[in-house]
């Protein structure tokens, strides 16, 4: 028997199982280049970029901290869910790195499940976080179809940017970040947000085609990342009773040709200006991540870090949500609530913020291919 009022009860029908989907990185010095090569078959990155995003691998040993961190939130969710009696069991692939996401489709396909929810490491809009990854499950369900497979049934979890699980970590971890600032800084410093650069024309197709800021300088991406740090920085105010705080949102991990205009400014020119505005300390804030991997061990941690020692500046960075207790009741909530409204029944989709919940199915035309239109999965 089922009670729609009683998710332990109803459980996640219809879906048999979710599945973890995320970028990969490489475990070893020999796994750094044939995974740049998985990441970049395709996209026209030039040589020499290629070559400096390999000495950040090598940097580190050759070793990505993101498959470690996903092994953690993997291990993290299955508790969650078996702590609160839903028992759905839990997948984890990756799009440039084992486990690939095309043999734990396999995988999954052979265990029976044939409706399967999917959650992205990816909180915001955007080709890279939403129709990349739909296009990578395409490209595996039509494998799975090549030899003779049954194809599980894919949904693909709502962006969870805006939803409280996601952003009250945000919160503490801002404020742990300013405690660790010389205290004589501390009223006085700056919020820095930080999130992925992508091409200017990347971020105004970002979104649905219906969402009101798609089409604006910065569409969904950037309209969603403004209300995350203006949310943020709200909190903060009201936690450090500092109201007048200035922040602004920030740029790193740019690639692409230099003549191609991506969105700006970038961390590091960024502290430069704060600097010269004799900002006393600044806090980043890496609101665009949902964990520690490459972009924020190497792009903040040592090259922004480097940049504010050579300024004299202090800077702290805030921790990212990782396996933290509310994101993975947070993921809990988007399964069991998309699994109500699958089942046709009424739900309530916790989101703070202006923007609201983030839809449940993309349009055909969401966050579109910047190169050629491909087919992708999950959507209208
Ligand atoms: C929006 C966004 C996110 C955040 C959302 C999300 O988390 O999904 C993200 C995450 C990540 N990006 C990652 C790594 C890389 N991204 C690259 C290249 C690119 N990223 C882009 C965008 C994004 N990327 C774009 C527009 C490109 C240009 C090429 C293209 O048009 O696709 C390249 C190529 C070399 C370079 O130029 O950097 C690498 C190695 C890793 C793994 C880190 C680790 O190993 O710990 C993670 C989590
Ligand atoms: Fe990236």
């Amino acid at each position: 028997m089922s009670d729609a009022r009683n998710p332990s009860v109803t459980g996640a029908a219809p879906y048999d199982a979710l599945l973890l989907l995320s970028f990969g990185g490489p475990e070893g010095p020999e796994d750094v280049v044939p995974f740049l090569e998985n990441v970049t078959r395709g996209r026209g990155i030039p040589k020499e970029r290629l070559q400096e995003v390999g000495k950040h691998y090598f940097l580190f040993g050759g070793v990505s901290p993101i498959n470690g961190q996903n092994r953690e939130l993997l291990a993290a969710l299955r508790e969650d869910f078996a702590g609160h009696g839903l028992d759905l069991p839990v997948y984890w692939g990756n799009r440039n790195w084992a486990p690939y996401l095309v043999d734990t489709l396999r995988e999954i396909a052979a265990d029976g499940h044939r409706r399967i929810a999917v959650l992205a490491t990816s909180a915001y809009a955007g080709y890279s976080g939403c129709r990349q990854y739909r296009e990578n499950l395409a490209d595996a369900l039509a494998a799975l179809a090549a030899e003779g497979l049954p194809r599980p049934r894919v949904d693909m979890l709502r962006h969870f940017y805006n939803h409280p699980g996601f952003v009250e970590p945000m919160i503490d971890a801002t404020v742990a970040a300013l405690g660790r600032l010389p205290e004589e800084t501390r009223a006085g410093a700056r919020l820095a947000f930080t999130t992925h650069s992508i091409p200017d024309t990347m971020a105004e197709t970002s979104g649905a085609p219906d969402d009101p800021a798609r089409g604006r300088p910065g569409g969904a991406y950037v309209a969603q990342h403004l209300d995350v740090a203006r949310l943020v920085a709200a909190a903060v105010a009201e936690r450090t009773g500092v109201a007048d705080r200035p922040w602004e949102l920030v740029y790193q991990s740019r690639s692409g040709a230099p003549h191609v205009p991506w969105l700006e400014p970038d961390i590091c020119d960024h502290l430069e200006a704060q600097h010269a505005d004799d900002a006393p300390a600044v806090v980043m804030v890496p609101i665009g991540f949902v964990s520690d991997h490459m972009e924020v061990k190497y792009d903040l941690d040592t090259e922004a870090v480097a940049k504010a020692a050579e300024l004299g500046l202090p800077v702290a960075r805030a921790a990212t949500v990782g396996a933290d207790p509310r994101f993975t009741a947070a993921v809990r909530e988007l399964v069991l609530e998309r699994a109500a409204a699958e089942r046709g029944e009424p739900v309530t989709r916790r989101a703070l913020g202006t923007l609201g919940p983030s839809h449940d199915v993309c349009a055909a035309a969401c966050c579109p291919n910047p190169r050629a239109p491909r087919p992708a999965a999950a959507e209208r």
